[in-house]
């Protein structure tokens, strides 16, 4: 009776999406565990660049898993998904004792961190098959794990595996464990987990489009500092403001310099070509009848429409190239920006 109203319970209860962060350093074992838990052989893994993204269903969980690269230089996207975590699963490679300084250095980092301090955390201390590999104890021992834990009030559980050991049909077993009970405790305290990465996750959007904001004011300073610099350049040499120039001679930025200057040539011929047509009509109307000057207006067309002389051409080129650097910098910051937030 008391397995039947159980089990009913059980059936009665939402479905929770849940979000879980893998992390450790790089060559622990992260994406081999993932393969293992998505049913998967790990083999041929690769070092992950970035994060990979995974989900399935475990029960009535939803689970979301970031696998994130555990590099150096990948590392400082980790707290971009801190918010959005229920919990955390932090693989160490127990058969490297050289690097469990590292690994204490970073886990610290981590656990201590405002959006993940208090929420579960399950420690799997992989790699148990190499020789040579840390027990359980000691690599509890090793990396302070209870006063850690205790001290950023994490409930903890480490279990010492193998994910090589996952064989596509079968889950290493203590990571089977190690999930479980992960899970198992992330329901116990869903609500209260829920809410606060709900709250947090909303701050943090809001902080990233605070952050979006000042950058693209920053770069719009930045354009109207260099064109207005550019435009008391041109003032003093007494040259025609750079935006103001005639549209023909703007430099395409994606050519070569030898296309611009071949383009610019050509222009100049064409110009003169029409020029010495203009004179010849001039010239050719004279006889028939003398026209006063200003109807003309030859002079003053001529003074505006000159041939640009090679330092305009360099200028035009000058301006065009710095616009395309600065749009390559804008659409650098996006890049990082969306490796950033990662998503
Ligand atoms: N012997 C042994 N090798 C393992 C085990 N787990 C992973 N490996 C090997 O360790 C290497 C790194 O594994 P990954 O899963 O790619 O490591 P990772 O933590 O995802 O590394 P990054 O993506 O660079 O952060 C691979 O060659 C795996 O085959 C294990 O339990 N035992
Ligand atoms: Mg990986």
């Amino acid at each position: 009776m008391a397995n039947c109203c159980s089990w009913v319970k059980r059936w009665r209860e939402p479905v929770r999406k849940v979000t879980l962060l893998m992390v450790g350093l790089d060559n622990a074992g992260k994406t081999a565990t993932v393969r293992g838990i998505q049913g998967e052989s790990p083999e041929d893994l690769a070092p992950t660049v970035g994060f990979s993204k995974v989900d399935l269903k475990q029960g009535k969980f939803e689970v979301t898993i970031f696998d994130l690269g555990g590099g150096k230089r990948i590392r400082g996207i980790w707290k971009n998904y801190f918010a959005e975590s229920y919990g955390v699963i932090f693989v160490v490679d127990s058969s490297d004792v050289g690097r469990l300084e590292e690994t204490k250095e970073v886990m610290t980092e981590v656990l201590r961190h405002p959006r993940i301090a208090g929420k579960p955390v399950l420690v799997l201390a992989n790699k148990q098959d190499r020789e040579g590999a840390l027990a359980e104890v000691d690599v509890i021992d090793y990396l302070s794990l209870e006063k850690l834990v205790n001290e950023n009030k994490c409930l903890c559980q480490i279990e010492p595996c193998s994910a090589i050991l996952s064989n596509g049909k079968k889950l290493d077993k203590p990571i089977k464990k190690g999930l479980n009970w992960l899970l198992s405790t992330i329901a116990k305290d869903y609500d209260a987990l829920n809410e606060r990465v709900q709250k947090d996750t909303t701050e943090q959007k809001a902080q990233e489009e605070q952050e979006k904001r000042e950058r693209a004011e920053r770069v719009k300073k930045l354009r109207d500092e260099r064109e207005q610099k550019e435009r008391e350049e041109a003032e003093r040499e007494g040259r025609p403001i750079a935006d103001e120039e005639e549209p023909g001679i703007m430099v395409n930025p994606f050519q070569p310099i030898t296309a611009v200057i071949a383009e610019n040539d050509e222009k100049q011929r064409k110009q003169k070509e029409r020029k010495k047509q203009g004179e010849q009509a001039v010239e050719n109307d004279d006889k028939v009848q003398m026209k006063p000057v200003k109807q003309l207006g030859l002079t003053e067309t001529h003074t505006n429409h000159q041939p640009p002389s090679e330092g305009e051409i360099l200028n035009s080129y000058k301006t065009a190239l710095t616009q395309q650097l600065e749009q390559e910098e804008e659409s650098d910051q996006q890049t990082i920006d969306s490796a950033d937030s990662g998503k």
